[in-house]
């Protein structure tokens, strides 16, 4: 961790780009490699990268259902003698004259002297002979061993993140286990008198405890190992045990609630004296107070309590910190330009992440409406929406037809 991000005291308004370059220089990949199967290693980060062993393909196999011949003998022969079946899995063993052919399926090998499959459409049949009705290329319908990976070739990056069609891949070149990064461990915990839990009755003042239950989805869609401290009074001992807690086993904190003003704010005090502790004002809304800290051994985010805002900065800053910690290189959500279908309200000073409904009309075209009220505090705008509404921090209100930047929740949450 660079100190010069992490030990800062408190800092004036941060612009995103600013905060999130700081969180990313003190977000350092875990360390740990395991070496696991491929069914563990679904979702995991490689720590080495993959080369290919062998071609893959490894042999000339057919892309057609078909007949395997020598292009040069179609001029000479009004019909082919079918010799002998390639079926996937069986290749054919013997060899090729003129006037002869071999039967061949998708996937079986071509024989060594056979050069052009004629796909079977193409021919009639005629006993043990075909004939070819329409001639094909010279080479058509072979796959060439290699074409896919050659062997030696580099197929895997290390910090590439594996999905399915890695395993795949994995699984062409016969690897069954592999080398990934260890996850990054996170604790997460809630803080606020106010909160309650499920089956618990509501006294005057309170609210149930949201933000605990959107952090779990949040980081099992990231698909980190976490944590779930509880709901945590505001109650110095209480806060100091569940702190220690979480710096002893995470590699990561998250906790909702308290990251405003902070003075008041047991967590914001006892991160002072155990840890570092950063105040930010980011010039964002949703989202402007974020409590940005290491705590022990782990990087510390301390999230505004409001619903949304705690979304948003989790979105923007601890998703690409869990990214790096897990040793993936850090890629910004992809945005795309859509049309305001609805006026925008906004005030310049701050970048809006406005919650929208983006849909796409019959010629293409990408529109997007407000999911409603723009407060911090209306999850069920959240729920509507589909993706967020990125305006520019010195632009003031949007009218209805303009063009606007939209990041899609799918490339924000992952
Ligand atoms: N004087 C100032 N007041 C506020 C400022 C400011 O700069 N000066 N910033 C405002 C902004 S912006 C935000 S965002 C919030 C951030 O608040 P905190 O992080 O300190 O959080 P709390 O005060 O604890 O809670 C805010 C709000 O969220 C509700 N909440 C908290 N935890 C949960 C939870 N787990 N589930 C559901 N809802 C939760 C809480 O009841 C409050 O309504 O501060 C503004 N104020
Ligand atoms: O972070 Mo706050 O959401 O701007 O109300």
């Amino acid at each position: 961790m660079s100190p010069s991000s992490c030990d800062e005291t408190d800092s004036e308004a941060l612009t995103v780009e600013e905060a999130l370059a700081r969180v990313l220089e003190c977000a350092q990949p875990v360390t740990g490699i395991e070496h696991v199967d491929l069914h563990t290693a679904h979702g995991r980060v490689l720590a080495r990268e993959v080369t290919a062993p062998f071609n893959v393909p490894p042999h000339p196999n057919s892309a057609m259902d078909g007949y395997a011949l020598r292009a040069a003998t179609l001029a000479e022969s009004e019909r082919f003698h079918v010799v002998g079946d390639a079926f996937a899995g069986h290749p054919y063993r013997g060899t090729i004259g003129a006037g002869e052919c071999v039967r061949v399926m998708t996937g079986g090998v071509v024989p060594l002297d056979a050069d052009t499959v004629v796909q079977q459409e193409h021919v009639s049949i005629d006993g043990p002979y075909i004939r070819v009705r329409i001639h094909p290329t010279l080479g058509a319908n072979i796959r060439h061993p290699g074409e896919d990976l050659a062997s030696g070739e580099r197929v895997l990056t290390s910090g590439q993140r594996i999905g399915s069609a890695e395993l795949g891949l994995l699984a062409s070149l016969g690897f069954a286990e592999v080398d990934v990064h260890r996850l990054p461990r996170v604790a997460y915990f809630s803080t606020g008198d106010e909160l309650r839990g499920p089956g618990e009755p509501l006294g005057e003042g309170d609210i149930y405890d949201s933000n605990r239950q959107t952090l779990y989805g949040l980081l099992r869609e990231i698909g980190v190992q976490a944590t779930d401290l509880g709901r945590i009074p505001d109650d110095e001992t209480a806060t100091r045990r569940v702190m220690a807690e979480a710096a002893d086993q995470a590699d990561l904190i998250v906790t909702s609630g308290g990251a405003s003003v902070g003075a008041a704010d047991h967590v914001t005090r006892i991160l002072r004296e155990t840890g570092q502790a950063n105040f930010w004002k980011i010039a964002m809304k949703p989202g402007r107070p974020l409590n940005f800290g290491r705590l022990g051994k782990a990087l510390f985010f301390g999230l505004p309590g409001n619903p949304v805002s705690a979304m948003v900065t989790f979105a923007l800053f601890v998703g690409p910190a869990l990214h790096r910690l897990r040793g993936e290189a850090y890629t910004p959500p992809m945005s795309l330009r859509a049309v305001a279908r609805s006026a925008l309200r906004k005030v310049p000073g701050r970048t809006d992440y406005q919650r929208g409904m983006l849909t796409q009309s019959a010629d293409g075209t990408f529109e997007v409406e407000t999911a409603g009220i723009q407060a911090s505090h209306i999850l069920s705008g959240m729920s509507r929406a589909n993706c967020l509404i990125r305006l520019p921090r010195d632009a003031g209100s949007v009218e209805a037809g303009a063009m606007v930047d939209i990041i899609p929740f799918h490339t924000l949450f992952r």
